[in-house]
């Protein structure tokens, strides 16, 4: 009988941390898809050693090993004397703190505000009867009801860092996303109402703890005030950079204790690393990230930041193609969109317009041509409705493209164009059918990256960075933020970005977008 680790582990046959290395680098797609993780995740893959579902404790045994997975790095693990003191985060201060605390800390016992530390928060909310249910994510064969549970995220009547010796650093790395400035502009508000005032940005991402002549830019509530109001990061953004060590050189050079990374899995696997390489120093360094990234591509939360803005800027486009479609004789509109491994916003806009008859995403393939391609239903539209408009993730469809094995500062794979390549084909197909077609190609990725956040996302940006700093100064470290079933959670890294979240084909959101189309199974 396999030992319960040995058990548990195979759901996790994604990369594990290391202590004081780098996160091995999330793993590419399509090799996993939502449905393999599931059963990845259901230990029921025939070369795992499966868990003992014979044994009356496997349960029990299950969440405590949960609970070990989902416990947060703090401060007290490495510095078991580390003082607490109350909390300086008090909402009932009339004037912002201005003065030294000479006199004592500002405080209000009576303030009911705070999260206890082991107030918890319920992953999975659905109780799948089946596992044949749609989406249905069993731990065990019957799908029994397993309780999972994450900390819940807020400030702490107790905190670990005292203000005035805070020098707290952000950093945004990757690609542009929606809501940048306003995390950044809540992380700068929320540390001064604790009385930090040695904030700093370091420019244009990991790259700026490295690069001589990029110098750190001095954060006030002054400073951010408006920055929320352009899309962009104000810090700048990059790919690649310095290896961890010199990074935890550089923090300490600059005696940083608080850092908050923006980004996402590449980030994260570095802040992962930048918290073990701290740990190993023993330094006394909160590393708190904020998940980044429009392509909702991060496990466990309802969602990221940026998205909701990006589905809703990618409206623009599908319309625009729609009326380019619809005006053309024979009018086909290719609109592509972001998503590396990830279809969320293609499969999301399209479902939102409801302007789309075909929505082609990197978890489920399909072909091109033969009865059963994506072609020959283009052909069936125009010979039917006279017009059609398809959205596309720009990560579907690679295996039509010449591999290059080209890759980015990071390590990302370089990604073919599959909009044009769609597009050429689609051209090539009506011409050598004899059957006129107007294909347009819109590509507003970059558009809808560069956009600033929408309503919703200001919201959850405000919520995100405010709790990022509510987790630093409660002394946790390897930690991230995010929302889970509508309530804010502190997450270990790790358990975040062991591989990209994934559209379910099976879930029934796939499924609906499938019934808004209308296309058929183009595998
Ligand atoms: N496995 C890793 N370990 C440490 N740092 C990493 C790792 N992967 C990426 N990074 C760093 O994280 C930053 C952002 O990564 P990238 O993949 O470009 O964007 P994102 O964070 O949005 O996924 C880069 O500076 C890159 O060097
Ligand atoms: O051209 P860039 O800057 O490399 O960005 C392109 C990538 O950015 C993304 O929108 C988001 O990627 P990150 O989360 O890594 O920033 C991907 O969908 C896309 O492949
Ligand atoms: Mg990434």
């Amino acid at each position: 009988m396999a030992t319960l680790s040995q058990a548990i582990a195979p759901k996790l046959s994604f990369p594990r941390v290391s202590d004081g290395g780098r996160l091995p680098r999330p793993r590419a797609l399509p090799t996993i898809t939502a449905a393999k993780s599931r059963r990845v995740f259901a230990g029921i893959k025939s070369h795992d050693p499966p868990i003992d579902f014979g044994d009356p404790d496997w349960k029990s045994k299950f969440q405590s090993d949960f609970e070990r997975r989902f416990n947060i790095p703090h401060i007290t693990d490495v510095f078991p004397d580390a003082v607490s003191i109350p909390s300086t985060f008090c909402l009932k201060m009339r004037t912002p703190i201005t003065e030294e605390f000479v006199g004592g800390y500002p405080s209000d016992e009576e303030w009911h505000g705070y999260i206890n530390n082991n107030d918890r928060v319920l992953l999975k909310t659905i109780h799948f009867s089946s596992p044949t249910s749609a989406g249905a994510e069993c731990i065990d064969p019957n799908c029994t009801w397993v309780e999972q549970w994450v900390h819940r995220a807020g400030p702490r009547e107790k905190i670990y860092f005292k203000p005035e010796e805070v020098k707290a650093a952000i950093v945004t790395c990757g690609g542009l996303c929606p809501g940048l400035n306003d995390v950044i502009r809540h992380i700068v508000i929320t540390l001064e109402i604790y009385g930090v005032k040695k904030i700093v940005g370091i420019p244009y991402g990991y790259r700026g703890f490295s690069e001589q002549d990029l110098a750190e830019m001095r954060l006030t509530r002054k400073v951010v005030q408006n920055v929320h109001l352009s899309g962009g990061s104000l810090l700048g953004v990059s790919r690649g950079g310095p290896e961890t060590t010199a990074i935890v050189d550089s923090m300490e050079e600059r005696g940083i204790n608080m850092l908050f990374v923006l980004g996402g899995n590449g980030t994260h696997a570095g802040a992962n690393a930048i918290h073990n390489e701290c740990r190993r120093r023993r330094l006394k360094v909160a590393v708190v990230g904020v998940p980044k990234t429009i392509d909702n591509d991060i496990l466990l939360m309802d969602k990221t930041f940026g998205f909701d803005t990006a589905v809703e800027e990618a409206q623009r486009a599908i319309n625009s193609a729609y009326i380019e479609a619809h005006s053309a004789y024979h009018g086909i509109g290719i609109v592509k969109l972001m998503g590396r491994s990830s279809g969320f916003i293609a499969m999301h806009a399209s479902l939102a317009s409801g302007q789309i008859d075909i929505c082609l995403i990197p978890e489920v393939p399909f072909h091109l041509h033969g009865p059963h391609g994506v072609l020959q239903h283009l052909k069936y539209l125009i010979e039917t409705k006279g017009s059609a408009v398809v959205c596309i993730a720009e990560g579907a469809g690679q295996n039509f493209l010449k591999k290059t094995n080209a890759t980015d500062a990071s390590g990302n794979i370089v990604l073919g164009d599959i909009g044009v390549y769609l597009q050429q084909e689609t051209k090539k197909y009506f011409r050598e059918i004899g059957i006129p077609a107007d294909v347009k190609f819109i590509d507003p990725t970059y558009m809808i990256r560069a956009c600033r956040a929408n309503a919703s996302d200001g919201i959850l940006c405000t919520v995100l960075g405010q709790n990022a700093v509510h987790g630093a100064f409660a002394g946790y470290s390897g930690t991230t933020v995010g929302i889970c079933n509508t309530h804010y959670v502190y997450l270990p890294i790790p358990e975040v970005i062991s591989y990209p979240r994934l559209v379910d084909r099976n879930s029934r959101m796939w499924h609906r977008c499938l019934t808004s189309t209308g296309q058929p199974d183009f595998e």
